[in-house]
């Protein structure tokens, strides 16, 4: 799911936004860079080549003599024309291409004259490792944040070599120049950037080298590289990835909407969401919220939308949530790296989404008003893709010691290969009737570790792991869809939901959890007593009003977006959500199952 990137296509995805457009098409334009009309054609790539080998041979000679013998810019030109340049350049001239062959072997003794200066520069100047501090680095699948998604970049450093002022510096060699300086510096500041992340700590100044084939240079500061990266680069990278969905400003279009109604509304701001953009909107004096809730389909119809706005009245004004035409996808890496996250102490806290304030919703099981969930959403709302995330953030923060996991998947296909996982109890549960033995498995479990933390002074299992004893593991149940057991017959049933309300009365003191799905939220299959033993709701996209209904006592279940987009209750409060985003490789390299 992540974008990855190298840098030269970066670099064209920033000065060409034709090129920029394809590559969000999907299509992989090409990177190759071609000499201005009129001029001789350069080989940049042959000069980077024989420079990469000669430095590389310069920086491994530890004979003295040898070192001694390459003391002038000739000498030096003299022995990488022989061993390393005379091939390329005779190649050049066999297919008749004096001009370029000429070109080049200048520019690759301004070169040569370039590594002298730089020898000269270099106090106490012992081996040309004290010049060359790496060359033709390269830098691997470096991470850069957007505002709600990620990209991966990946590129090729000239060179990195040690500056007597300026301690570090990052070269970039030219053959020729881009249509403005600023152009040719974009490359430059995301090496910057890629290098100060794969080396945090470590600060470099930029320099390009224009051989043309006279040297000339263009030295920048790291400031001046940050600027140009923020200015230009970092709104590319958000359009390569988030920005598929920067989303037009629909304020004024919400306000004549509702004008054209007579009712006078003024939009005071907006949140940009995953899925959505939230629009705080001010009524005027005696304009009714209920009349712009009852305004949601002419909305609809008016400003184009894929589904009804979501209008609810909010602290001071109301809330409007317009769905994004292109959701923004929540990685689950990005938000358990979260402080937000990470900071919270909890072995069976997970994250269950990212609010509309982008601030994350985070469940804990050990807290008496979310110890056990019911999720309930329709066909393709994102109930597995919940269940991975839920899982992979609990096996994060545990280990098979300190967790165990059952799982009850009818389905078969969300945890397929996930059987031999250290984390579970045994092998994952296909046959819904297995799911009886695995629950009154359960309850025995819970009264035996009641008995033991009684005997021990405890008052919950929580309370004990965190006075440091790790040796019972919190145990959670995941059955997804339970429905069809509840259908099965009228004992499965009624078996199901004593054993249901057994464990949840009494499992959290035990660390036991329960986590059931289902995909038909109705009042046959969520009855009252599964309902009331469930403190934690998430309710993703359902069919109908009445099916929210039955999950979280509202509307609103109807019009959320699928795909993850969420609401969750805990207590009265519901919040709106977009669910984390784990792929199937990343959740079984967690789980040592990949
Ligand atoms: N949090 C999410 N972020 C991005 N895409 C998502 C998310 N959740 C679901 N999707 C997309 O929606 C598709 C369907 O999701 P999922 O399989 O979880 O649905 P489901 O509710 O389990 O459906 P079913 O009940 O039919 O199995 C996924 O394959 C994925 O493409």
């Amino acid at each position: 799911m992540a974008e990855s990137i190298s840098v030269s296509q970066l670099k064209c995805a920033c000065l060409d936004p034709q090129w920029k457009n394809q590559w969000i098409q999907g299509k992989n334009p090409s990177t190759m860079s071609f000499s201005p009309l009129g001029t001789i054609p350069v080989y940049g790539a042959v000069f980077h080549k024989i420079a990469e080998k000669f430095v590389n041979w310069l920086t491994k000679i530890d004979n003295k003599s040898i070192l001694a013998e390459l003391s002038d810019e000739y000498s030096l030109w003299h022995k990488m024309y022989n061993d390393f340049a005379e091939v390329k350049l005779n190649k050049l001239l066999e297919k008749n291409k004096i001009e370029s062959a000429y070109y080049l072997s200048q520019s690759l003794k301004s070169f040569c004259r370039r590594l002298d200066d730089l020898r000269c520069r270099t106090l106490n100047f012992s081996s040309w490792q004290d010049i060359f501090l790496t060359q033709e680095f390269l830098i691997q699948n470096i991470r850069f944040n957007t505002e709600n998604s990620f990209i991966v970049i990946s590129g090729q450093v000239d060179a990195v070599r040690t500056h007597p002022e300026y301690g570090l510096e990052i070269v970039d060699y030219k053959l020729s120049r881009g249509t403005s300086m600023k152009h040719d510096l974009v490359q430059l500041s995301i090496y910057s950037q890629l290098l100060s992340k794969a080396k945090p700590g470590l600060r470099f100044h930029g320099i390009l080298e224009y051989y043309e084939p006279e040297l000339h240079e263009v030295s920048i500061s790291e400031k001046e590289l940050e600027q140009i990266f923020n200015e230009i680069v970092y709104p590319v990278l958000h359009e390569l990835t988030n920005g598929k969905s920067i989303s037009k400003d629909m304020s004024k279009d919400i306000e004549d909407c509702y004008a054209s109604f007579n009712l006078k509304v003024n939009i005071i701001d907006k949140i940009q969401a995953p899925q959505l953009v939230r629009y705080k909107t001010k009524p005027a004096p005696g304009v009714k919220v209920v009349s712009l809730a009852n305004r949601a389909a002419d909305l609809q119809v008016f400003l184009s939308l894929r589904e009804l706005p979501i209008i609810e009245p909010a602290q001071g004004c109301v809330h409007i949530d317009i769905p994004k035409d292109k959701p923004d996808t929540v990685f689950w890496q990005d938000i358990i790296n979260r402080s937000e996250y990470k900071d919270n102490k909890s072995p069976v806290s997970f994250p269950v989404g990212l609010g509309v304030n982008n601030k994350l919703i985070i469940a804990d099981l050990a807290d008496s008003n979310m110890c056990h969930a019911l999720i309930a959403g329709s066909s393709g709302s994102g109930k597995s893709e919940f269940l991975k995330s839920l899982v992979a953030s609990l096996i994060a923060k545990n280990n098979p010691g300190t967790l165990k996991l059952s799982i009850i998947d009818p389905k078969i296909l969300t945890f397929g290969s996930f059987s031999n996982c250290s984390f579970l109890t045994g092998p994952i549960i296909t046959d819904i009737f297995s799911a009886i033995p695995c629950l009154t498995e359960a309850v025995n479990e819970m009264e035996s570790r009641y008995c033991r933390l009684g005997s021990e002074g405890f008052e919950n299992l929580n309370a004990r792991f965190q006075s440091g004893k790790h040796d019972i593991p919190f145990y959670v149940i995941i059955f997804d869809e339970f429905a069809d057991l509840i259908l099965a017959g009228k004992e499965e049933k009624k078996t199901f939901e004593a054993l249901t309300a057994r464990l949840a009365a009494k499992g959290r003191a035990a660390g036991i959890h329960l986590v059931l799905t289902t995909q038909r939220p109705d009042r046959t299959i969520v009855t009252g007593l599964i309902k009331a033993n469930l403190p934690l709701k998430i309710c993703l996209k359902v069919t109908t009003a009445g099916n929210s209904h039955i999950i979280i006592d509202k509307n609103g279940g109807e019009s959320l977006l699928g795909c993850g987009d969420l609401l969750c209750c805990c207590g009265k409060d519901i919040e709106r959500g977009q669910s984390p985003y784990i792929t199937q490789e990343e959740l079984f390299k967690l789980a040592g199952t990949g």
